[in-house]
């Protein structure tokens, strides 16, 4: 896609609906509860409220977890204890439902769909695997960008058709996922320059180096954004630069999703990588991002404060796939359940 049929995306996001959200505000008063005593699912039914345009929102019952899959010349660094094989291991697993994200979606009710947007290595095709190749994985970001911008903007594209087919299909929440070795060293990167925050601030364990492979981890991705200087202001080229392929897709996929107005748990650090991406591309998507958990990548904490966001849960998760997403996704139906489903003060007969 061009830069031009971007902004044309951008273009079709409207904020969520501030009348609806006033409308929800002021239903959880007269729910026969405490004021605020439902804390963040109060919260979270009033977002749903603005993002569905109606209060109450309905329950977001058909939910898809988009996980798109690709490789990381970064990796050439040494800062995963990994080898990039596991990429296509780990993908072919998801196929065959054999993954945590597998068995998480299956326990909330929610539709796996994986779409390889840039692994590197030949594998059987399945049908259960989307191929939308864009690239054998990316370039070493330490060195030169990891991609051209065309490539990003493809892979942006992936991502937006993916939440269109999805939407087409019926989902009314979309969950966010991923699968690709490496690939928590561009979203420490982007998350640095999205925020503001140190790299070695926004850096963490990811799937399992030790501190001193981490105080490495931090200074390619220092010297990565030494020499592109990747700017906030200019965000397509700063995913170029120090992003990832699959990350480019969640960029598409959050703005598909928001354009389509539905919701958009965010699952963990590659997610939120990609939402200060898509907040920077298109700001009224912001409204549409719902904050799955806490997790325990540090980069995480520094994005969701950066995009004003409140994490539903927190169990210590540093997975990835879209695990947290998905563990979130009965909260939020909860949510908006609580605000149907609930009587008033009035309809009780109690005396607020
Ligand atoms: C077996 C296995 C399953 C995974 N599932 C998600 N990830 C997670 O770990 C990877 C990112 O961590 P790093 O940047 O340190 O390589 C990504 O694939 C992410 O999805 C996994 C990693 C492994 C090894
Ligand atoms: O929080 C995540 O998303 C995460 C953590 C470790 C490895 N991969 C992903």
């Amino acid at each position: 896609m061009s830069e031009e049929q971007l902004a044309d995306v951008v273009g079709g996001i409207v904020e969520v609906s501030a009348e609806a959200i006033g409308q929800a505000t002021a239903r959880q008063a007269q729910l026969t509860k405490p004021a605020g005593s439902l804390g963040a699912l109060e919260r979270a039914g009033i977002q749903l409220a603005g993002i569905y345009r109606t209060s109450p929102p309905p329950v977001p019952g058909c939910a898809t977890v988009g996980v798109f899959a690709a490789d990381h010349g970064v990796c050439a660094q040494g800062v995963t204890p990994w080898p990039q094989e596991v990429t296509v291991s780990m993908l072919l697993n998801m196929a065959a439902g054999g993954a945590a994200i597998n068995v998480l979606s299956g326990q909330a009710g929610a539709d796996v769909m994986i779409t390889d947007v840039g692994v590197k290595l030949d594998y059987p095709a399945s049908p259960r695997v989307r191929d939308r190749k864009v690239a054998a994985g990316t370039r070493d970001l330490s060195v030169e960008p990891a991609m051209t911008l065309e490539q990003a903007l493809a892979a942006v594209a992936v991502g937006l058709d993916a939440a269109d087919e999805a939407v087409a299909s019926g989902a009314t929440i979309l969950l966010t996922g991923e699968m690709g070795i490496g690939n928590t060293t561009p979203s420490a990167a982007l998350i640095s320059v999205f925020t503001g925050a140190a790299v070695a601030t926004v850096t963490g364990h990811g799937a399992g180096v030790d501190d001193e492979v981490l105080a490495h981890k931090v200074e390619v991705i220092e010297r990565a954004i030494a020499l592109h200087s990747p700017s906030a202001d200019d965000p397509v080229s700063a995913l170029a630069a120090v992003g990832g392929l699959e990350i480019a897709a969640l960029v598409g996929f959050i703005l598909g999703g928001a354009r389509s107005q539905v919701p958009v748990i965010l699952d963990g650090v590659i997610a939120s990588a990609a939402a200060c991406v898509a907040a920077a591309i298109a700001p009224a998507a912001k409204g549409y991002l719902i904050a799955g958990h806490a997790g325990l990548e540090p980069g995480i904490t520094a994005a969701l404060a950066h995009l004003g966001l409140e994490a539903l849960v927190d169990l210590g998760l540093r997975l990835g796939e879209g695990s947290g997403a998905v563990l979130a996704l009965p909260i939020v139906r909860s949510s908006a359940a609580i605000l149907s489903g609930m009587a008033t003060f009035a309809d009780a007969g109690i005396e607020a």
